[in-house]
């Protein structure tokens, strides 16, 4: 026997109810793990196509249901080659047993987490860079502000901790088995440390090695903010949207990261302060 709803003129049964939630938990967990990456653009616009399908289909729009179900067989297979990295790390937190003993689960998936405030006092972050750059000790740190970046935590090793100066100056010092590779922040917190960024595949100026290489590229993929201290020459720099500022004061690291965390675009004051500081402080923006 099959429990049937009314809404309407549409009768709708209880199997029907459970399939759609199913469905919305499925993409909205799709989106969460994807949320700061290219990829959610490229979900972003599949799913688009397929409720135009799916509308023209209802409508029996012939010519176009068949142009967009063509599209759609090839861009199931499409999808496979250009997620092929999402589908992995998917896969593998699905089967990961952790994220279904966790105790937070049923209330993410029923959206009823509370979201805490992205802003922070970032000062620990001001205070560690100093230290470090005062010692030449390289660093390279992704500010996050509306993602957790599990994809890209998760090529570390995670932490969750509160940030403090004492942290990221042990994390990056150069004895520490966590020093390598990058450290993660995002809400106050230290996700991840060790983690492996995107290099950009761009040209870049020959003075960018690898760690530059890798801020530039995790800047054009995500939403984040990248500070960099160059183990050659103890200076900071900032990346965002593939641009890169060098040779920052720490005032102006503060300004920007603050700005950033309030959920300010901050690309063009990269810029305004790169020309300020080709004058008075010998900073360069240099766009690759
Ligand atoms: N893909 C990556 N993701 C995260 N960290 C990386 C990545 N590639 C390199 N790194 C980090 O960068 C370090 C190498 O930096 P490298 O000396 O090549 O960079 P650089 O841009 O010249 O910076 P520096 O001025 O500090 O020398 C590695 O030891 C590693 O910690």
């Amino acid at each position: 026997m099959r429990l049937l709803f009314r809404i309407g003129f549409l009768d709708i049964s209880l199997v029907n109810v459970i399939d759609i939630a199913l469905v919305s938990i499925l993409i909205y967990q799709v989106y969460k793990l994807m949320r700061g990456s290219v990829a959610i653009k490229i979900f972003l616009g599949f799913l688009s196509i397929y409720l135009i399908y799916l509308v023209v289909s209802a409508a029996r729009m012939e010519l176009l249901t068949i142009i967009l179900g063509q599209f759609m067989g090839v861009g199931v297979l499409a999808a496979i080659i250009l997620f092929q990295q999402e589908i992995r790390k998917f896969l593998l937190i699905v089967g990961k047993s952790s994220i279904f003993s966790n105790e937070n689960l049923w209330q993410e998936l029923l959206f009823w987490r509370k979201r805490e405030s992205i802003a922070f006092n970032v000062t620990p972050i001001i205070e560690a860079s100093k230290t470090l750059s005062g010692s030449s000790t390289g660093a390279l740190i992704v500010i996050s502000r509306n993602s957790e970046l599990k994809f890209y935590a998760e090529s570390g090793d995670i932490i969750d901790a509160v940030v403090s100066k004492r942290l990221l100056v042990s994390i990056f010092n150069k004895y520490s088995p966590l020093h390598d590779g990058s450290v993660i922040i995002y809400n106050g917190r230290v996700k991840a440390a060790r983690c492996i960024l995107p290099v950009t595949e761009r040209e870049v100026p020959a003075q960018f090695g690898l760690r530059h290489r890798a801020a530039i590229g995790m800047s054009e993929a995500t939403d984040t903010l990248v500070l960099i201290i160059s183990e050659e020459t103890g200076q900071v720099s900032l990346a965002k949207n593939g641009k890169i500022l060098h040779n920052l004061s720490f005032q102006e690291v503060r300004e920007l990261i603050n700005k950033y965390l309030m959920g300010e675009e901050i690309e063009d004051k990269f810029d305004i302060i790169g020309q300020v500081g080709k004058i008075q402080a010998q900073t360069k923006t240099t766009e690759v």
